[in-house]
């Protein structure tokens, strides 16, 4: 989910697991040299989404070993969680809807939260938690370390 903390995570297993991390949503906006809020208001979602997938089988298919930190609709469009469990390790980063409610507060720059933020977060909660529950590990704790040694150990 947005707010969740997978950018945050990522940079902290990047140290601990000393693997290159790639924020998925950085390289959108580097490629389209543009913010993601201007390309959801310049072209839409449909585009977001095609672009996303795309820079994710980009990054995927010319790395060796790497962490992706993803978008949250990451794994909901186009196939994306089918797509990374067949090709690597993926980690559900649960957070409790009081906490993304809190973080994704209305002065928010991500483009899904404009309106009522409880509301939007519930709705996008129901709609993916199905997807969200079928990565390969869940992680409820907020330790990084651990899920670093977790991934160590797979
Ligand atoms: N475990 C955490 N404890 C406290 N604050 C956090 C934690 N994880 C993330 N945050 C904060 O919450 C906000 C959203 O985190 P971010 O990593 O951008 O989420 P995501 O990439 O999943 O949308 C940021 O301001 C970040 O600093
Ligand atoms: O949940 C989503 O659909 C989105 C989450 C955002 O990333 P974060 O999850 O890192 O905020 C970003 O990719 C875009 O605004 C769409
Ligand atoms: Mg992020």
């Amino acid at each position: 989910m947005p707010g969740s903390g997978k950018s945050h995570f990522g940079r902290i297993l990047e140290e601990e697991l000393i693997c290159p991390l790639i924020d998925l949503d950085k390289e959108i906006e580097e490629a389209e040299e543009r913010t993601i809020s201007d390309i959801f208001e310049q072209e839409g979602e449909e585009y977001f989404r095609q672009a996303e997938a795309r820079m994710l089988r980009i990054i995927t298919e010319s790395q060796e070993e790497v962490i992706i930190s993803t978008g949250g609709g990451t794994p909901c469009y186009h196939d994306g969680l089918e797509y990374m469990n067949a090709h690597g390790t993926t980690v559900y980063l649960e957070a409790e809807e009081s906490v993304l409610i809190k973080r994704l507060a209305p002065k928010d720059h991500r483009p899904l939260m404009v309106g009522d933020t409880e509301k939007r977060v519930k709705e996008l909660l129901n709609q993916r938690l199905p997807v969200y529950q079928k990565a390969k590990i869940t992680l409820s704790h907020r330790d990084p370390k651990r899920l670093a040694q977790e991934l160590e150990n797979s």
